[in-house]
């Protein structure tokens, strides 16, 4: 079947982070949008980044419906705006995007609404912030976008969940319900109360001995510092399936405590062997940012210098060189006036890379 394009207009309710991001990726491919959110100031900020219009001038042009709703409202109000814009708009499509997916389709089902009209589906990209002003519209690019066809959907509603996901760029992926829940249960919940859990041991601690934190508590933190609001709602809508794995999780660290306790215990290094060498497995398992298979990213670190303009100089370069970069992270190293741009590469391009910067004056380390 060919691939279907949107070509609007598309209404997107709730104007925060992941609807003004919508809106500005589709506005970027020039499907017209029209947006509406409860909190005006969400909305003018919206409307002024560029994601779309008010809702309002659609609906001064008498007789037109949108193609496309997108609800991306907090989940525990979207199937209640789902149902609305099922009523309010009778020919249109309309999407949901929470981030959980069982619970909004059985609501949806206990009330007299056109599911055929209805499809639920999750971007897998987001943000550890909220609102629209931290929107971006190449948010989705390359990302999964799940598309939970379930069985009253027209198969024109699923056709039309999928073009969203496609003409944001994202990889489009088909589960249903139940299968999409028991997923991101693994795969975002699981590593956002972790992240959680750990931040949480950081507060009321000496700022001294947070001042050695490197890269390793980054990472691992990054999400702790996600919207708590919306996180409710997440964790209670999925709650039967996350804590499964944190029975797993408590197994898990029972078993270190226990071997913390005794380390020089006959057995206690190889337990500490097994417990690493199960992590590295499980890491080896995460795919590839495009869905593909894992990849090793090969990585090197350029020192700038910490004056304005000289980041952007070096990714032109880099563009110029016409190598791809698949991660880059930046750091300071403490007292000295030099900035550490850390990138990843493909291997096979990385010293091919590495000998191009270095002709061009650039100090890198491997
Ligand atoms: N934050 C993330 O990284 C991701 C979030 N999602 C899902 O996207 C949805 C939106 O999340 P964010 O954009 O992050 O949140 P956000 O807090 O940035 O935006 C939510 C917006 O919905 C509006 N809103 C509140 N009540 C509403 C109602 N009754 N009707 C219409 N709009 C209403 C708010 O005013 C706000 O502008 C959620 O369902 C979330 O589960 C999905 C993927 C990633
Ligand atoms: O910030 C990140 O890395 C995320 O993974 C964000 C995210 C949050 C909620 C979702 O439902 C999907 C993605």
């Amino acid at each position: 079947m060919a691939p279907t394009h949107l070509g609007g207009p598309v209404v997107v309710i709730g104007t925060g982070l992941l609807g003004t991001s919508i809106g500005l990726g589709l506005e970027h491919r020039g499907v017209p949008v029209f947006l509406e959110d409860p909190s005006p100031t969400h909305q003018a900020v919206a409307v002024d980044i560029g994601a779309g219009r008010p809702v309002a001038e659609l609906e001064a042009d008498r007789g037109v419906e949108p193609q496309l709703v997108v609800v991306a409202a907090p989940p525990d109000v979207t199937a209640d705006v789902v149902e609305r814009a099922l009523a309010r708009w009778p020919r249109a499509v309309v999407v949901d995007i929470a981030s959980v997916k069982s619970a909004i389709l059985a609501e949806l089902r206990g009330r007299s609404v056109d599911l055929s009209r209805y499809v639920g589906t999750h971007p897998m990209a987001g943000r550890e912030k909220s609102g629209p002003v931290a929107a971006r519209g190449e948010l989705f690019t390359s990302m999964p976008w799940v598309v939970c066809a379930h069985r009253e959907a027209s198969d024109d509603a699923v056709r039309l969940a999928k073009a969203l996901g496609a003409d944001l760029g994202a990889t489009v992926v088909e589960f249903d319900a139940d299968e999409h829940d028991e997923a991101v249960a693994l795969v975002s919940h699981l590593p956002q109360v972790m992240s959680s859990l750990l931040a949480s041991r950081l507060q009321g601690t000496d700022l001294r001995l947070l001042s050695l934190a490197g890269n390793g508590l980054r990472d691992t933190t990054r999400i702790a510092a996600s919207d708590p609001d919306l996180w409710i709602q997440i964790l209670g809508a999925n709650a039967d399936k996350l804590v499964k794995h944190l029975y797993g999780v408590r197994e898990d660290v029972e078993r270190l405590i226990g071997t913390l306790e005794a380390p020089t215990a006959p057995g206690a290094r190889l337990d500490l062997a097994q417990l690493m060498s199960e992590g590295n497995a499980g890491q080896a398992r995460i795919p590839g940012k495009h869905g593909g298979p894992p990849q090793a990213f090969a990585w090197l670190t350029v020192l700038v210098d910490d004056r304005p303009g000289q980041i952007a100089k070096l990714l032109t370069e880099i563009g110029e060189i016409g190598v791809n970069l698949e991660d880059l992270r930046l750091d300071h190293s403490s007292g000295r006036n030099v900035g550490m741009v850390e990138i990843s590469v493909l291997p096979s391009k990385h010293d091919d890379l590495v000998a191009e910067l270095e002709e061009r004056g650039w100090r890198v380390l491997q």
